[in-house]
Order: structure tokens, then C-alpha cells, then sequence
């Protein structure tokens, strides 16, 4: 078959989209060249390899692109299996884990040991990028013993940390070295010496206005947070700080700490937080790279009234 000038002039045709593709993500690239963003991988959105090994391909391509990741890790789901294993029943209040001694170290084990692990595993596929490491590494995240009101009344949860301190050097050097640092959500108190089940939501925000991030993007089950939840799927798809502030307390557990996250990070002097699915394949490089910005976003009371 003459197949030669055919597939030539198949393959200009087919090249052009890509190069288009690459080229519409130049002003994005530009903006974003050198800044952090922090990225909250949440249990519920590790759904299955595939996500994860496009979860790691998106990381590296960013780091890649010349931005700054940080991984901030869940579990939640990996951990409440482990503790079923370990016949320990799991309990939340105020969206908390309860944690007691026993269920701290399962926590730890498989937050550090095991899904920490694994996404370092992952994102090293591409290259010696990724370290891990948890909040008591170099005094990352320092927590005192957290006791939610519940009901007029300080409720004891156990060993919930509620961060006290964060020291962003650590985290700093691996990002100076070209690292991806990926970041366990587990603290120690420099009151007692214990270590403390951290929320990751929390971690990754007060982690990223520290950092003085430019992103906190929050991957999760969902599209974004929804207006009416459970009721409709409408997402709302943009919220100033302060808008926020008022829904906050109508919010149910899982969203609550995300929201919450989000408000405390733009406050905090993060450009945008954003929730999104972290169940669309490669949702990262979408929400940064191009204009198809999917979920909610988060922005501080200035922006008010301005085309992001
Ligand atoms: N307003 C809301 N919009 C979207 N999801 C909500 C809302 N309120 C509660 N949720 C729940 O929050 C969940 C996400 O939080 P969570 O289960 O903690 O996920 P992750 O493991 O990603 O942190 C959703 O799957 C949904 O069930
Ligand atoms: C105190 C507390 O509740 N800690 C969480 C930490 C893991 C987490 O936040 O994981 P997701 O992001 O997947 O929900 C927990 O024990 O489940």
C-alpha cells in the first residue's frame, strides 16, 4: 500500500492539537514557574492504581514544569480497614478519628509505613524525587492534645493533635534539593512527647500557608463541595473567604475540615484553595494547566468580583 506521503501528511495533522495543547499551557506555566503548590491526596480519592500512578505522574510533571510540589497524604479508609484487622472499632466525633494509644499506632503504621510508602514508591517510577516524611520529622508539625466542643462540652478524642506549631524547614531543604516532599499527616507535642493523629485537610493547609503556598488543591470523592449535599449535585464552583465563612458552619464531617482547611489557608496568604475530584484521571494538571478549572475554589476577600 502507498502508505508514505499519506502517513506524512497524518501525522502534521495530527501533531498540530498536540502542539496546541502544549502552547495553551504556557501562560499557566509562566504564572505558576517556581511557586508552591500543596497537594492534599485524600484516602477516599486513592481509589485505584491507576489514579494513584496518574496521581504520580501529575506530581512529577509539575515538578518537572518547574513548580514546587508538596504531598500532604490521607488514609482514612486504609486506616479504619487496618484498625477492623486489628478488631478496633472505629469511632469519629466532630468529623475526628477517635484515637486512642492502641489505634494511635496503627495510625501511624499505616499513614507512615504504608500509603506514605507507596506514593513515594510511585512518584519515584519517574525518578529519585520523592522523600517522605511525617510531622515529627525536624519538627514539621508540632500538635497539643485536641478536645473539640461538642454540644457546649470539651469532648476527649484521645490522641487528636491540633497543630500548634509548623516549621516549614525541612520541607524547605527538600524543596531547594528538587525534592517532592511527601508529608504524613502525624505530629508530636513538645508538651508531653506524644504523637497525635493530625486531620490531613488541616495539615495540608496549615502546611501550605507556612509554606506560603500558592495553591492548596485538595483531592477528594467528589466534584467539589455541593450547594445542597446530599440533596443535589450542584458544585459550587467559586467562593470568597467570606462567603465561606458563613457556609462553614452548615457543613457536614467530611467536607467540614476541607473548607474549614481552605478557608485557614487563604486567610493564611494562599493565592486560591481548590477542591476537586481526585477521581478524574490526571484532575491536577486540568485545574492548573489549563482553563477547564473543575471543582470549588477558594479565594481571599479581595479577589472578590475578579475573573481568576
Ligand atoms: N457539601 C458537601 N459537598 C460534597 N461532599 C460532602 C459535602 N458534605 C459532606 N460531604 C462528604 O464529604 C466526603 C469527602 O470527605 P472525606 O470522606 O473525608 O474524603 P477524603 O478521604 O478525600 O478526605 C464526600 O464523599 C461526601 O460524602
Ligand atoms: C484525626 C483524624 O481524623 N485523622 C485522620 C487522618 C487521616 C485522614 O485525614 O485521611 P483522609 O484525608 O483520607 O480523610 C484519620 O484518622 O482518619
Amino acid at each position: 500500500m502507498s502508505d508514505s506521503p499519506k502517513s506524512g501528511t497524518t501525522r502534521k495533522h495530527t501533531a498540530l492539537p498536540k502542539a496546541q495543547i502544549l502552547i495553551e499551557a504556557l501562560p499557566w506555566l509562566t504564572r505558576h514557574h517556581g511557586k508552591i503548590v500543596v497537594i492534599k491526596f485524600g484516602g477516599n480519592a486513592m481509589v485505584n492504581e491507576e489514579l494513584k500512578a496518574a496521581f504520580a505522574q501529575d506530581v512529577v510533571f509539575l515538578r518537572h514544569a518547574g513548580l514546587k510540589p508538596v504531598v500532604v497524604h490521607g488514609g482514612g479508609p486504609q486506616i479504619s480497614a487496618a484498625l477492623d484487622k486489628h478488631g478496633i472499632v472505629s469511632e469519629f466525633k466532630a468529623g475526628l478519628r477517635v484515637t486512642t494509644e492502641d489505634a494511635m499506632d496503627v495510625v501511624r503504621m499505616v499513614l507512615a509505613g504504608q500509603v506514605q510508602r507507596e506514593l513515594v514508591g510511585l512518584l519515584n517510577q519517574h525518578g529519585p524525587l520523592a522523600v517522605g516524611l511525617t510531622g515529627e520529622d525536624a519538627h514539621t508539625i508540632t500538635a497539643t492534645r485536641h478536645t473539640p466542643e461538642i454540644d457546649g462540652e470539651r469532648v476527649d478524642i484521645g490522641r487528636v493533635g491540633e497543630i500548634t506549631a509548623i516549621d516549614t524547614g525541612a520541607i524547605e531543604a527538600l524543596l531547594a534539593d528538587g525534592r517532592i516532599p511527601v508529608v504524613s499527616s502525624i505530629a508530636r507535642s513538645q508538651d508531653d512527647g506524644h504523637v497525635y493523629n493530625v486531620n490531613a485537610d488541616t495539615a495540608a493547609a496549615a502546611l501550605a500557608a507556612a509554606l506560603g503556598a500558592e495553591t492548596l488543591m485538595v483531592l477528594t470523592d467528589v466534584e467539589g463541595l455541593y450547594e445542597d449535599w446530599p440533596n443535589s449535585d450542584e458544585v459550587i464552583s467559586r467562593l470568597t473567604a467570606a462567603q465561606l465563612e458563613k457556609l462553614l458552619p452548615d457543613l457536614s464531617s467530611g467536607m467540614a475540615p476541607k473548607m474549614e482547611g481552605c478557608l485557614h489557608a487563604v486567610r493564611g496568604g494562599v493565592t486560591t484553595a481548590r477542591v476537586i475530584d481526585g477521581r478524574v484521571q490526571h484532575s491536577i494538571l486540568l485545574e492548573i494547566f489549563t482553563d477547564e478549572g473543575i471543582g470549588t475554589m477558594v479565594v481571599p476577600d479581595e479577589h472578590q468580583g475578579e475573573a481568576q
